[in-house]
């Protein structure tokens, strides 16, 4: 399948929009960085969250900039401007953060980074709102509410899309992706650690073509 070219500065709607799943990747070893993102895209998922919860992140963010171009790389856990910078810097194309601060918002947008917001009640939409962000991460979507959290806000804030994140699996992701106000999920179900360390490519291929054949509405 021929996948649509993806500008060099993606917005957030088009990292939510391109697959129907962003994997939340924690990288423990520098050298399955290049590979695991290979293994993604050969999959179909190509937008790929790094989260910058481990030492060696910043360096497997900029090995998969620099090595694998099929993929747009993105970090995650970005809790501060310092941690946008040193992202940006590393060649991420996108940034997630797990919570909201408008230093965080103002940062990436002077740094031409998209931002996926992660938010948790309505007072952080209107915070993220107020700040020109309207696709946000919803974090964390299970235990803050789930499904029936995200059509009580489809009232109120009609012109939001979200990316459900945390306790999303293969199983649950349908529930969340029939939602009109819902254009991907995010989860670490794609890239397990055990298939990590063991360095089972071609599991998390499997689990990548598993997750891009998921239908949205
Ligand atoms: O690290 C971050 O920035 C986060 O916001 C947390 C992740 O999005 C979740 O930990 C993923 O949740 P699971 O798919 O349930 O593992």
């Amino acid at each position: 399948m021929a996948l649509k070219p993806i500008s060099d500065r993606p917005t957030a709607a088009e990292v939510m929009q391109d697959a129907p799943v962003i994997p939340v990747i924690v990288l423990q070893d520098r050298a399955h960085a290049v590979p695991l993102a290979r293994a993604l895209v050969a999959g179909g998922i190509r937008m790929l969250e790094v989260t910058l919860r481990t030492p060696v992140a910043l360096a497997c963010i900029e090995a998969i900039a620099r090595e694998v171009p099929e993929a747009v790389i993105g970090a995650g856990t970005v809790r501060s401007a310092a941690d946008a910078q040193a992202a940006a810097l590393a060649g991420a194309r996108f940034a997630v953060s797990p919570g909201y601060t408008h230093a965080v918002g103002r940062a990436c947008h002077e740094l031409g980074l998209a931002l996926l917001p992660g938010v948790a009640t309505g007072s952080e939409i209107m915070m993220a709102q107020e700040d020109g962000y309207t696709a946000l991460k919803f974090f964390p979507a299970l235990q803050a509410g789930g499904a029936a959290m995200l059509k009580a806000w489809h009232g109120p804030f009609n012109d939001v899309k979200f990316c459900p994140t945390g306790g999303v699996t293969v199983q649950n992701a349908r529930e969340f992706l029939a939602l009109p106000n819902v254009a991907c999920v995010g989860g670490s179900w794609l890239t397990p650690a055990d298939a990590l360390a063991a360095q089972d490519w071609a599991r998390v291929t499997r689990l990548a073509s598993e997750a891009a054949a998921l239908s949205r509405k």
